[in-house]
């Protein structure tokens, strides 16, 4: 692992890193927050998953998450949203909705994808592992939460692994793949057309066919460009009711999907984490 930069803030670190991959077989970024702390102590960590079109630094740069972090003694890490570099296949047009940054966080069964789009066991096994050797974090106390196609990410892996992550959130997610045309696009590239695969990605079907967590808090703004053709928590709201999960949907009025939206909220979930993670 290389270290890219490392930077004193709010009395911790902020760092980012680089590091070879075996679950893509590249190379990957990403970045990591360590408050400050107490010699030896073991933290908290909560993962956050980014949207379509991001690397790890639109939320380290302007996710506004440091302060709190500091305050609470979380552990923030800011994974890359899709393999990158030479021989990395992309959306053949180029478009922002698949492929290069926007790897959907499940490993791909078609090719030409399979063999670098493998973004699930990425975030599940390898980076927390080699977290947990690089940095002073505590692998029992994990918080999942993340926005838009990080939204998905942070709600399918959470109610995939509702052991490992005992707190999981979301800021503007795609909460239902299988049901709007960004899902649709990504899961019949990355998975092929069998819909028994996808329901296994999607958090709104995760949860019809018996997943369960707790609690999640989600944040939707008002004015999201993508709220009701992409979004649609109303979806997610109809599943939490049937299967007693206790669903805190918030519509933030006048608020878009930039990070604007996001940092606005960031403290209560990053608050809402910390309760949780103790
Ligand atoms: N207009 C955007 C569409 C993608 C988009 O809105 N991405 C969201 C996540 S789904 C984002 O966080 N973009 C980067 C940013 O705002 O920093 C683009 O082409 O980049």
């Amino acid at each position: 692992m290389e270290t890219l930069s490392r930077e004193r803030a709010h009395g911790g670190e902020q760092v980012v890193c680089r590091h070879r991959s075996e679950s893509t077989g590249t190379e990957m970024v990403f970045s990591v927050f360590v408050p400050p702390h107490a010699p030896g102590a073991r933290l908290p960590v909560v993962w956050f998953l980014s949207g379509l079109s991001c690397t790890h630094a639109n939320v380290t740069e302007k996710g506004e998450y440091r302060r709190v972090c500091a305050e609470l003694g979380l552990v923030f890490v800011a994974p890359d949203t899709s393999p990158r570099g030479e021989g990395v296949p992309d959306d053949p047009d180029g478009a922002y909705d698949f492929g290069l940054g926007a790897g959907f966080y499940l490993d791909a069964v078609r090719a030409p994808f399979v063999e670098h789009y493998r973004m699930r066991r990425y975030v599940l096994d390898e980076l927390p592992a080699l977290i947990a050797a690089e940095f002073p974090v505590d692998l029992s106390r994990q918080g999942i939460t993340g926005h838009s196609m990080g939204g998905h990410g942070a709600l399918t892996l959470g109610l995939s692994n509702p052991n490992r992550f005992r707190a999981v959130s979301a800021f503007a997610p795609i909460v239902a793949p299988s049901q709007v045309p960004w899902g649709q696009k990504a899961f019949a590239g990355y998975l092929g057309s069998d819909r028994a695969l996808w329901r296994r990605h999607d958090a709104v079907a995760l949860i019809e066919d018996g997943a369960r967590v707790p609690a999640l808090l989600v944040d939707q703004g008002d004015a999201d460009p993508f709220l009701t053709e992409q979004l649609r928590p109303e979806l997610l709201r109809e599943a939490c009711a049937q299967a007693g999960i206790a669903l805190t949907l918030r519509l933030q009025p006048g608020y878009t999907h930039s990070y604007y939206f996001v940092s606005s909220f960031m403290d209560d979930h990053l608050r809402w984490h910390a309760q949780r993670l103790g």
